[in-house]
């Protein structure tokens, strides 16, 4: 059974995948020389931004979309350094 403490474990992978790198998807985007790596993940997010939307108007692939861009977004958020701790924090920091 599938649950949200994925989202701790793909998040600890990325970060592995970042401070040792192995021949992977997610290894070489981030390793990619310095500014190209964070250009190659934001495009990413972006393109994947735009799935979404035609998912949803047109009632099509919306869950799987959607795990393109939050894993994307998880990316460039592990290669900037952010814990993701600091994402939890903020969500609740936000609840009323
Ligand atoms: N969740 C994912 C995940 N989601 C998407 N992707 C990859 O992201 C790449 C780009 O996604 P796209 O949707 O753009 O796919 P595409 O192949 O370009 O095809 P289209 O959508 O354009 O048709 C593809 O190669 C996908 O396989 C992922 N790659 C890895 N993960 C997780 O990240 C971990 C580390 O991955 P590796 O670096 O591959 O070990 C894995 O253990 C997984 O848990």
């Amino acid at each position: 059974m599938a649950s949200d403490e994925i989202i701790r474990e793909v998040y600890k992978v990325l970060e592995e995948r970042r401070d040792n790198p192995i021949d992977s998807y997610t290894s070489k985007i981030m390793q990619d020389s310095d500014k190209k790596a964070e250009d190659k993940i934001l495009e990413k997010v972006a393109e994947e931004c735009g799935e979404v939307l035609l998912a949803a108007k047109n009632d099509e692939n919306l869950v799987y979309e959607s795990v393109d861009l939050i894993f994307h977004t998880l990316l460039i958020l592990v290669y900037k350094g952010i814990e993701i701790d600091e994402i939890f924090e903020e969500f609740a920091r936000r609840r009323h």
